[in-house]
């Protein structure tokens, strides 16, 4: 049960694995304190999303996931692994299994979309070129992009580099793949058209997304679960629905922050 007593999942989604699991994490740099008393599950093939107010910590937790940064106290669990107590060797394979799209798209701007989206798959895999460029041609298409692979970053708009990010996390067939911040920077048309596509990659992929938004058209529109960081108190306030937690949610700030702009409209 989350903390505000709102029902956190739908009952129909109940018993759908445990994807990522965190226990009791607390993320500090140095001594300052960032988050603790972390304790949620993300679950297979659900977009789950991390929101809060600017600061909180969402980026810290998604760094945590996605092995980069130790918690010091707890455990991340990667389908019932415990991700810290690894040899490094062991959790450097492990976080292969994820694949993340930064905020830019972090793609290299003297490279082809396609040279890209293969530049993982020459650096961890055995595939030959041919293989190589088949993979990398049918991951920009996956994103909407199959006639662009000649192309620079520079030589396509904002929500295609997005999109071409998204195909290059893919590369290596994620179970998870991690998203920071999808729609900032995009216009509202092109920030839905990436929503569509997280969906679609979801439903037809089994995906596992795991989402870092303050945008609420896109937090409601894709996010089956979630988990509202507080950076006040330090620690997490709610999990579950956000739909049903801007509804029902009994926490005032969960419920300030989910229902801002509402007034105006
Ligand atoms: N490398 C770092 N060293 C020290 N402090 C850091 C570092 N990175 C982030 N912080 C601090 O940790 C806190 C949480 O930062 P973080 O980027 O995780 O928050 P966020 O919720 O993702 O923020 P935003 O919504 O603005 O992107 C902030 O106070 C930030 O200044």
């Amino acid at each position: 049960m989350p903390a505000d007593g709102a029902p956190d999942r739908d009952p129909a989604r109940d018993g759908a694995q445990v994807q990522i699991g965190l226990r009791d994490v607390e993320l500090r740099y140095g001594d300052t304190l960032v988050q603790r008393g972390l304790s949620f599950d993300i679950h297979r093939g659900d977009v789950f999303v991390v929101m809060g107010g600017s600061g909180c910590g969402k980026s810290t937790v998604m760094r945590c996931i996605t092995g980069l940064l130790e918690p010091r106290a707890g455990r991340v669990l990667m389908q019932a692994v415990s991700l810290w107590e690894l040899p490094p060797g062991r959790r450097t394979r492990l976080m292969r299994r994820n694949g993340v799209m930064y905020q830019s798209g972090a793609l290299w701007s003297s490279m082809t979309l396609a040279e890209n989206v293969a530049l993982p798959l020459e650096q961890y895999t055995a595939l030959d070129a041919a293989q190589i460029r088949d993979i990398a041609e049918y991951k920009l298409a996956l994103v909407g992009l199959a006639d662009y692979g000649a192309y620079y970053p520079a030589e396509i708009s904002g929500g295609m580099r997005k999109r071409a990010g998204v195909a290059r996390a893919m590369a290596l067939d994620p179970d998870t793949l991690f998203f920071d911040e999808p729609s900032a920077g995009l216009d509202p048309i092109s920030a839905r058209r990436l929503d569509e596509l997280i969906l679609e990659l979801r439903d037809s992929l089994g995906t596992t997304m795991v989402v870092i938004s303050h945008d609420l058209d896109s937090i409601f529109a894709i996010g089956d679960d979630s988990v509202f960081l507080d950076g006040i108190s330090k620690t997490m306030l709610a999990t579950g629905n956000p739909r049903r937690l801007r509804d029902h949610s009994d926490i005032e700030q969960v419920r300030a922050f989910l229902n801002r702009g509402r007034e105006r409209t």
